[in-house]
């Protein structure tokens, strides 16, 4: 399993974003603005969602690679941090009571 996390990306995109970088695709699309990331962000997903109809595995780990990359910028371009989404999905997941029943040994 890998150990690389979203955490990882976003703060690989944060410094990338700042970095300004003539190099690096992250500065480039953080340049474009949220509007232009939230299309690319649109337009990934949809390529995602055709690889899965067409039962392309290799293709959705590719696609699904490029939506949550371009979703971490979306993020960074918003000023929202990573951290906020993960703590809203925290707070479902303790509502649901989920999480207790998760990290208690089976009956
Ligand atoms: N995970 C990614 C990642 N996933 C996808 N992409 C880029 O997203 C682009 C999407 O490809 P497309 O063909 O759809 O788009 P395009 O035609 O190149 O671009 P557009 O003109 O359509 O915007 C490609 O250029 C990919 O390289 C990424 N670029 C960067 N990262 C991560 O960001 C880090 C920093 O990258 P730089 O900012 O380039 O240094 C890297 O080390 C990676 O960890």
């Amino acid at each position: 399993m890998s150990s690389f996390t979203l955490a990882d990306l976003a703060a690989i995109v944060a410094a990338r974003a700042q970095s300004g970088a003539a190099e690096s695709y992250t500065a480039k699309l953080m340049a474009k603005g949220p509007p232009r990331i939230a299309k690319k962000f649109g337009e990934e997903a949809v390529e995602a969602v055709i690889a899965a109809v067409e039962g392309d595995r290799a293709a959705l780990v590719a696609e699904t690679a490029d939506v949550l990359y371009h979703l971490v910028v979306l993020l960074e371009a918003a000023g929202v941090p990573l951290d906020a989404v993960m703590a809203e999905l925290e707070r479902r997941t303790r509502q649901s009571g989920l999480a207790e029943k998760a990290s208690r040994p089976a009956d």
